[in-house]
């Protein structure tokens, strides 16, 4: 019987990645309106200044900003209204000392002002004649132009996930097309004799495919598209069939069950039985999750994801994602945060253990109970709301320590 070599999650992404260092996601071209927590497949450059003129932030007058100097209540300065700035319409005048102009909210502020006063620190005594009853210093209420993103610069990097800020700042650019990457194609194989599917009659014995569900969650939750989704018996030759047409028109597949060293696991002879690298890693050090395949097929990437759900939902994290991330470019940092222990955990794995926990919030601070529950158990991950990495070294985690909570 062929058992684990076990390797490290950090090893194992770099094996997956040096097998994988040629393979790219496509790009395709998308509406701006459909480019909600898209990839950007290349890096976005400001062709113009932002705002391309010097704009005023209040309703006021553009002035010489020393002019208004030493002005007050008692004693104002006293302007004369020049002329007036129509929204959306540039002004030829510009201003000298003495001179003030009526600018709008968001008007081009005219050539020589360098301040502009709000309109309630002034008062119009004619419509020539104005008093400024405060002082303001150089650039108050201006945004320059470029103050807001400066021409030729690098605005949005190549796998930046579409916000929808990012949405606003295409649409400050004038990009009405996006350049993103394809969306990567996932091919989900449930494997297992037990295994029946959501609308079949849940026969004593059978059990009803919970990974597939949850793994095309994680895909979409990810930004992948599943392009097929089947449950297929402990055979040799069907897995094959159907993991053949999977290579055909995937980017990825994930097999989940038949990952272990039993007699009916036969995840690891079919990805060995294609054109390609085969198996290179079988067995990972990380609880839970251990009995982990990856391989190449016909130049395809594929896991064979262990049965149980909480194991497949977890190596889907940390390695698939961790692919699909890497090749995107994409930088997220995973949401987290500081908890404080409830209970001695102690954990003596001897592997990189992912602990789940559910949070309570007492005074402003958080506090961290290990849930317990078994890797089969979807319920487990359910009623969590994160993991601490406990390394390999450690025996465990004590009472009021604080530890970095990964959320689910
Ligand atoms: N002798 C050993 N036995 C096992 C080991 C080991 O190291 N030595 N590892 C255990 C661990 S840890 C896990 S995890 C499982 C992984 O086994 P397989 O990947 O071969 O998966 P199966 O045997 O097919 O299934 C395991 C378990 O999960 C249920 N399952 C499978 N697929 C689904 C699905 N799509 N939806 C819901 N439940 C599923 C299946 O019915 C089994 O109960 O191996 C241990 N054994
Ligand atoms: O690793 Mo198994 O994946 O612990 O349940």
């Amino acid at each position: 019987m062929d058992f684990f070599k076990v390797v490290t999650v950090e090893g194992a992404r770099e094996t997956i990645m040096n097998n994988f260092r040629e393979y790219k996601f496509e790009l395709e071209e998308v509406d701006i309106l459909d480019s909600l927590g898209r990839v950007l497949g290349k890096e976005v450059y400001c062709e113009i200044d932002v705002p391309e003129f010097n704009r005023s932030t209040v309703d006021g007058y553009a002035i010489v900003a020393s002019d208004s100097h030493g002005a007050s209540d008692s004693i104002p300065s006293v302007l004369n209204i020049v002329g007036e700035v129509h929204m959306g319409e540039t002004i030829e005048d510009g201003i000298i000392s003495g001179n003030a102009i009526y600018v709008p909210t968001g008007g081009m502020v005219p050539n020589g002002a360098d301040g502009v006063i709000m309109i309630e620190n002034t008062e119009k005594l004619d419509e020539e004649t104005l008093l400024l009853n405060k002082p303001i210093s150089i650039g108050e209420n201006i945004i320059y132009k470029g103050d807001d993103m400066k021409k030729n610069s690098l605005v949005l990097e190549m796998g930046k996930k579409i916000s929808p800020e990012a949405m606003g700042v295409l649409g400050a650019l004038g990009k009405r097309k996006v350049k993103v990457f394809k969306k990567p194609r996932f091919y989900i194989i449930s494997t297992g004799d037990e295994i029946i599917d959501i609308e079949e009659k849940l026969e004593f014995g059978k059990i009803r495919d919970i990974n597939s569900f949850a793994l095309f969650g994680s895909i979409s939750a990810l930004g992948g598209e599943v392009v097929g989704k089947r449950i297929v018996k402990d055979d040799f030759n069907l897995l094959k069939t159907e993991v053949e047409k999977a290579v055909n028109i995937s980017d990825i597949v994930l097999i989940s069950g038949g990952s272990s060293v039993g007699t009916r696991d036969f995840t690891k002879a079919v990805i060995d039985s294609f054109e390609g690298k085969g198996v290179f890693i079988h067995g990972l050090s990380v609880k839970p999750g251990k009995p982990t395949i990856v391989g190449e097929g016909m130049g395809k990437l594929i896991f064979g994801l262990p049965g149980h759900p909480v194991s497949s939902i977890i190596i889907f994290k940390v390695l698939v994602e961790d692919f699909v991330k890497q090749k995107m470019n994409l930088k997220e940092i995973k949401p987290q945060i500081r908890a404080t222990m409830d209970f001695n955990f102690p954990s003596s794995s001897g592997k990189l253990t992912y602990q789940m926990v559910t949070l309570r919030k007492e005074d402003g601070k958080y506090f961290a109970t290990p849930s317990f529950g078994k890797s089969s158990m979807i319920s487990l991950l359910k009623d969590s709301d994160g993991y601490i990495l406990l390394e390999k070294h450690e025996e465990g985690i004590y009472k009021g320590e604080e530890r970095t909570v990964f959320l689910l």
